[in-house]
């Protein structure tokens, strides 16, 4: 198969390596970087030393930059690698191609400051709809540190569409002995799942960060699983997707994994840290920090209560110190626990 990866940050790299080392070979893979130089530095170096330190290159992954056209008209998969930030205006330059498109960011369009009153953020598969509805397309989501996946460390992931063929497609393309992927046609719950965890990923690291105890960590990752649940099955989605990868999986893995840039964000506010300084000092987007605001605001249009969420959003907007954040989850009025969404 043909593969066309846009994108060459640490996961765009990740899984183009992990699709070209695939059954030997058995996939054309190109990856394409908007800086000329890194691309052309990738392409010698075959490694991305400036994401993925210290993962050497399968030797058939080709490296590129420049003009799309050729690239995009040869492919028989095209995967967007970038940030959700950036997801729109590819949907646009794309929405006529013939090859599927599927995407790997994780989170909903933030609102900028300055959008009139009312307006709402996105998921990426609504993005899509807006600016693309013809293209058939899909997600790849679910548990996975770039960086492990570029070792070939043992994966699940979860490729989901309502293009049961896309789904098919994605099975094909990185289905391999360190990577399995699963179908699942629950797109909505999928990109729930892969958005709210990186909010709720900031809230453990941030009680991690102020060593509130392992108690309080186990709290906040079950009641987020069933903030999140309440607001994908508000939204449309199964409640059972999020017992899933891509709900509870990738959960647990960002809220608990070191390697998590937005978990990171929690540790480094617990520091006293500033918010520009502490994404300043990843180095990577952290997805929960430009997700929160829209996933609360989708929440309330909705009428769905997500407390945790809701406590990011007053530590990122600077309504609250670090120090109180927990506290103020914690001093909310008793209510009964109601399964998972409850
Ligand atoms: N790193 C990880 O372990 C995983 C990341 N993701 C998701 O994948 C998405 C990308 O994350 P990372 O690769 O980790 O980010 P990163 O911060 O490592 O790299 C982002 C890359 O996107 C490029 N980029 C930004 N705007 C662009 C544009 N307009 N056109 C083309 N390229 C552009 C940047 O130059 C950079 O190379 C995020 O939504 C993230 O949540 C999902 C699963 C795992
Ligand atoms: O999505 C991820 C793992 O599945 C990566 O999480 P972070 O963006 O927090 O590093």
């Amino acid at each position: 198969m043909k593969i066309f990866v846009i994108g060459a940050g640490a996961w765009g790299t990740a899984i183009a390596m992990s699709a070209a080392g695939n059954r030997a070979g058995a996939h054309s893979v190109t990856l394409w970087a908007r800086d000329a130089a890194q691309a052309q530095h990738m392409q010698q170096a075959r490694a991305n030393a400036r994401y993925l330190r210290g993962a050497v290159f399968p030797d058939s992954l080709e490296v590129v930059s420049g003009h799309i056209a050729q690239h995009v008209a040869d492919a028989e998969l095209i995967v967007l690698g970038t940030p959700m930030a950036a997801l729109r205006e590819w949907l646009v330059q794309l929405a006529d191609v013939q090859a599927p498109v599927v995407w790997l960011c994780k989170g909903f369009e933030a609102v900028p400051a300055n959008a009139p009153a009312g307006a709402v953020g996105l998921m990426a598969h609504e993005v899509c709809r807006q600016v693309a509805p013809q293209l058939r397309n899909g997600v790849l989501s679910g548990p996975s540190f770039a960086d492990e996946v570029a070792r070939q460390q043992p994966t699940a992931l979860v490729a989901a569409s309502a293009h049961a063929e896309v789904a098919e497609l994605l099975v094909a393309a990185f289905h391999s002995d360190t990577l399995r992927v699963y179908a699942n046609s629950d797109i909505v719950g999928v990109e729930v799942g892969g958005a709210v965890k990186n909010v709720l990923a900031i809230a453990t690291g941030l009680c991690d960060g102020l060593q509130l105890g392992l108690n309080a960590r186990a709290a906040l990752i079950t009641r987020g699983l069933a903030e999140m649940t309440r607001l994908g099955m508000a939204l449309g989605a199964k409640p059972q997707t999020f017992m899933g990868l891509s709900g509870l999986g990738d959960l647990v893995l960002t809220a608990t994994g070191d390697l998590s840039r937005n978990r990171k964000v929690g540790l480094l506010l617990a520091k006293g840290m500033t918010l520009e300084q502490a994404v300043q000092s990843l180095g990577h987007v952290a997805e929960g920090v430009y997700s929160a605001r829209t996933v609360l605001a989708r929440a309330q249009l909705l009428d769905v209560e997500m407390p945790i969420t809701e406590t990011v959003v007053d530590l990122l907007d600077g309504r609250i110190a670090a120090s109180d954040a927990v506290r103020a989850l914690m001093t909310r009025e008793p209510r009964e626990e109601e399964g998972a969404a409850g």
